[in-house]
C-alpha cells in the first residue's frame, strides 16, 4: 500500500530519562496515514520506550507528540485509545483466566456505551442489543485471524503462538486507525511468523490500519514495511525504505556487524 503525504502520527524531538539513563534523545520521525512502518534497533536501544511515549504509558521530559493532527503528549493512553490508537506489548498482556472471546470484547469495551463488564444493569435498556452487535465484530475478528476453533478456549492455556494473535485480537477489536505493535513474531516457529506476517499486512492493507512494528527479525521487517526507522543509543540514526536501510553504512556498522553482504543479513533474527 502507497503511504498518503497525511502524517497520521508527528513525533517532534522527543527525550526520555529514567534517572541517569537516556533511553530517547531528541527523536523525531512522521508516520503516514496508511503506512507500515517499523522500528528496528539492538536491545536498548529505546525502541519500546519510544512506542509508550506514543501510546501514552511513558510520558516524554521533551518534545511533542501528535495523533491526527492533535496533541497527545501529556494526553493518558485511555483518552488515545479512544481516538483511534491501539497496541500489543511485548510481554502478553491477556486476561489468562477469561476466554479467546472474552478477551476480544474486553478490547471493544472502549467503543460500547453500555460497559460489558457493568454487571447489574446490563440486562437493561440497549446493552443486550448493543452487546450482540459487538460480539458479530468480535467474530469478524475471530474469522480474520483464523481462531475460530479457539474462541471458547481459556487464553493462559493457550500455545504462546495462539495467545500473541488472540493479544492482536484484541488490540484490532477497538478497530484502532493506528495500531502499535510490539514485537508481534517473538518467539514464534516460521510458520507462527508467517501467519503473523500475512494478518499485519492485511489488517494494513485490507482494513486500512496505519501500522508501526517494533520487529528483531529482520526478513520480515524488509519483506513487509513500507519505510523502517533505525533507533541506537535512543537516536533515530536512519529511516527510510528497507533496501534504502539495508546499504546504509552506518546502519550496517551500527546494528547489523561488519557484515558486507547485506542481503545475507536480510534473512537473520538480529539482536
Ligand atoms: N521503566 C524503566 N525504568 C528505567 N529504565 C528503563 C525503563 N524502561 C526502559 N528503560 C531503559 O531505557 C533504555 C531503553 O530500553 P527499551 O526497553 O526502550 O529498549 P528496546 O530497544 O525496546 O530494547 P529490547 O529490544 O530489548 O526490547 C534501556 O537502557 C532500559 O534499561
Amino acid at each position: 500500500m502507497t503511504g498518503q503525504t497525511t502524517p497520521i502520527l508527528e513525533v517532534d524531538d522527543i527525550s526520555l530519562r529514567f534517572g541517569g539513563v537516556r533511553a530517547l534523545s531528541n527523536v523525531s520521525f512522521n508516520v503516514n496515514k496508511g503506512e507500515l512502518f517499523s522500528i528496528i534497533g539492538p536491545n536498548g536501544a529505546g525502541k519500546t520506550s519510544l512506542l509508550n511515549c506514543v501510546s501514552g504509558r511513558y510520558s516524554p521530559q521533551e518534545g511533542s507528540i501528535k495523533f491526527k493532527g492533535q496533541e497527545v503528549t501529556k494526553m493518558t493512553p485511555n483518552h488515545r485509545a479512544e481516538l483511534g490508537m491501539g497496541r500489543t506489548f511485548q510481554n502478553l498482556a491477556l486476561f489468562a483466566h477469561m476466554s479467546v472471546l472474552d478477551n476480544i470484547m474486553v478490547g471493544r469495551h472502549h467503543l460500547m456505551k453500555n460497559n460489558f463488564l457493568s454487571g447489574g444493569i446490563y440486562w437493561f435498556g440497549g446493552a443486550q442489543k448493543e452487546e450482540l452487535i459487538h460480539r458479530r465484530e468480535a467474530e469478524d475478528i475471530i474469522d480474520f485471524l483464523e481462531i475460530s476453533h479457539i474462541r471458547k478456549s481459556v487464553a493462559g492455556t493457550l500455545s504462546y503462538g495462539l495467545r500473541k494473535r488472540v493479544e492482536l485480537a484484541r488490540a484490532v477489536a477497538l478497530r484502532p486507525d493506528l495500531i502499535l505493535l510490539d514485537e508481534p513474531m517473538a518467539g514464534m516457529n516460521l510458520e507462527e511468523k508467517e501467519d503473523m506476517a500475512r494478518y499485519i499486512v492485511d489488517l494494513n492493507e485490507e482494513w486500512g490500519m496505519t501500522v508501526i512494528m517494533i520487529e528483531h527479525d529482520m526478513g520480515v521487517v524488509m519483506d513487509i514495511s513500507e519505510r523502517v526507522m533505525v533507533l541506537d543509543f535512543g537516536k533515530n540514526i536512519a529511516e527510510g525504505l528497507p533496501h534504502e536501510i539495508m546499504s546504509n553504512d552506518y546502519v550496517k556498522r551500527a546494528y547489523l556487524g561488519e557484515e558486507d553482504d547485506a542481503d545475507e543479513n536480510a534473512s537473520d533474527e538480529v539482536a
